[in-house]
């Protein structure tokens, strides 16, 4: 057996762009917390055999309660994150024993099961995978003065999203490179594509939108309450 897949959900963050006293994680989707919707959907899916959730060191009890009241189906070994997201993913990492590893946010509570088996079948034949949506406005690059210095041609950009799936010995090894260059990036892509390794693109959903803002909760609300569970 060579497949095994483990999964890893970062929820350790602090949410300060939410502007709540609640971690954005933990605020209610509906009827329950953000990160609940998150693992119901990788619980349920027969492909994942290992999940690991990574949070604040203070809410590691509070979180295995919640785990235990929403009967998620799988083990869920929840441990402690660091104070940047690349440390949290790189501490869940240390918990898999997996073949392949798929990084997911708490955050993107509206991920579809047929997205994360497209991403994973994608990985296992090409080596890594990450969804992602090309980009609808316009980018600009602009400098510390407010004036733009650049517009990239539109067809080669794309928002890049989780899952990301790679070889788990190749994650571990781009972890391990960039925490002794000190490098820290702001996906897990950045870091594998440091080692020369190519990484596919699969086209993601539009609705796997990362909370961040209050008005992407609001967002999620409205197409959970209005598409039923189907949607997230
Ligand atoms: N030290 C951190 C920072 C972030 N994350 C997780 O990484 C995901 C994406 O990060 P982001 O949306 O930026 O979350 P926050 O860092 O919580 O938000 P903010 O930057 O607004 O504080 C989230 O699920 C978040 O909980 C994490 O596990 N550990
Ligand atoms: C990993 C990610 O969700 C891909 O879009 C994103 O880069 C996380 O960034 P953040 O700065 O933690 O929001």
């Amino acid at each position: 057996m060579n497949n095994r897949v483990g999964v890893v959900i970062v929820a350790a963050g602090r949410g300060s762009r939410m502007g709540t006293p609640e971690s954005k994680q933990f605020l209610l989707l509906r009827d329950k917390p953000i990160f609940i919707h998150t693992l119901e959907i990788f619980a349920a899916m027969p492909e994942v055999d290992e999940m690991v959730m990574v949070t604040g060191a203070e809410d590691v009890e509070r979180c295995q309660e919640w785990i235990r009241q929403y009967r998620i189906g799988k083990d869920v070994r929840v441990v402690a994150g660091g104070s940047e997201r690349q440390h949290s993913v790189y501490r869940g990492l240390s918990h898999l024993q997996a073949d392949w590893v798929m990084v997911h946010d708490g955050v993107r509570p509206l991920i579809q099961p047929e997205l994360v088996r497209s991403c994973l079948e994608t990985a296992m034949r090409t080596g890594a995978s990450v969804a992602a949506v090309p980009v609808k406005d316009t980018v600009k690059q602009v400098n510390g003065d407010g004036i733009i210095t650049a517009t990239p041609d539109r067809r080669s950009l794309w928002s890049i999203q989780t899952p990301q799936t790679f070889r788990l010995s190749d994650l571990l090894r781009a972890y391990e490179k960039a925490d002794q260059e000190g490098f820290l990036g702001t996906d897990d892509s950045m870091l594998v594509e440091r080692l020369g390794i190519p990484v596919t693109v699969v086209q993601g959903s539009y609705k796997n939108i990362k909370i961040t803002t209050p008005e992407d909760l609001d967002m999620a609300e409205l197409w959970v309450k209005t598409e039923g569970e189907d949607i997230r």
